[in-house]
């Protein structure tokens, strides 16, 4: 009996667990994004603004939700460990792609960067958000500045590939992944915005994982 009831509470209480990545430019913000998280949803806080030194290789911190536990993977941004971001992209359930806001001069590297992200094949099915951070700097660019400077990007970037190569190569999965992107404005400095980016991640986790079940007759 007393295994019976074990085993119910068990199954009653289960967590599912979740993996999201946090990706972008080294210095957009996205270690003090996860200790702000970290802050917002555990008893001990994440390390102060102050403490987080540049990233090399990862950090990882966990947090739990009705249900469902979201592990987050923050990855440094640095050019040269760029290149181990894939790695992690098999595994993943979410990615999130943090981008300065406030830093103009490196937008189109961002967007470069973001870009070669939202084309992954092996993500393509993933939920992507992107976030515009540092939101309480007067000079950053709003949400809506945000996606208007990626789709312009975009927009460039596909010109001059038809006028080299004389035809359209951007895969019509990917041009419907920009349609329907989410960007949020977020301050990982303040917490604005962090408590509305992670309640995205948990419906769209929990969203993805029913259409996977759907799919497979479950
Ligand atoms: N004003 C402002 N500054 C921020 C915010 N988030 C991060 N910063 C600052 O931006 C700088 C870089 O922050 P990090 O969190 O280390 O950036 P990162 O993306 O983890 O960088 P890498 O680890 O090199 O990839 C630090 O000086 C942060 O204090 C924000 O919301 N507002
Ligand atoms: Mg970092």
């Amino acid at each position: 009996m007393y295994h019976l009831l074990k085993g119910f509470h068990e199954y009653l209480t289960r967590k599912e667990e979740f993996s999201v990545i946090i990706v972008g430019l080294d210095g957009a913000g996205k270690t003090t994004l996860l200790e702000k998280i970290k802050t917002l949803y555990n008893d001990t806080p994440g390390l102060s603004p102050d403490k987080i030194a540049p990233t090399v290789g990862q950090n990882t911190g966990k947090i739990t939700l009705p249900s469902t536990i979201l592990q987050f993977w923050d990855l440094g941004g640095q050019r040269g460990i760029r290149s181990i971001w894939h790695k992690y992209y098999d595994d993943c359930h979410a990615v999130v792609f943090v981008i300065d806001a406030e830093d103009r001069e490196r937008l189109g590297e961002g967007w470069e960067v973001f870009d070669s992200v939202l084309s992954a094949p092996q993500i393509l099915g993933v939920p992507l958000l992107l976030l515009a951070n540092k939101q309480d700097s007067p000079q950053s660019l709003t949400v809506e500045e945000i996606r208007n400077s990626y789709e312009d990007w975009f927009r460039n970037k596909e010109e001059s590939s038809r006028r080299r190569y004389g035809e359209d190569d951007v895969h019509d999965r990917r041009r419907e992944r920009i349609a329907s992107l989410d960007v949020m404005g977020i301050s990982a400095l303040e917490g604005t915005g962090v408590r509305a980016a992670v309640d995205w991640l948990f419906i769209r986790v929990q969203n993805s994982r029913r259409r996977e079940e759907q799919n497979s007759g479950s």
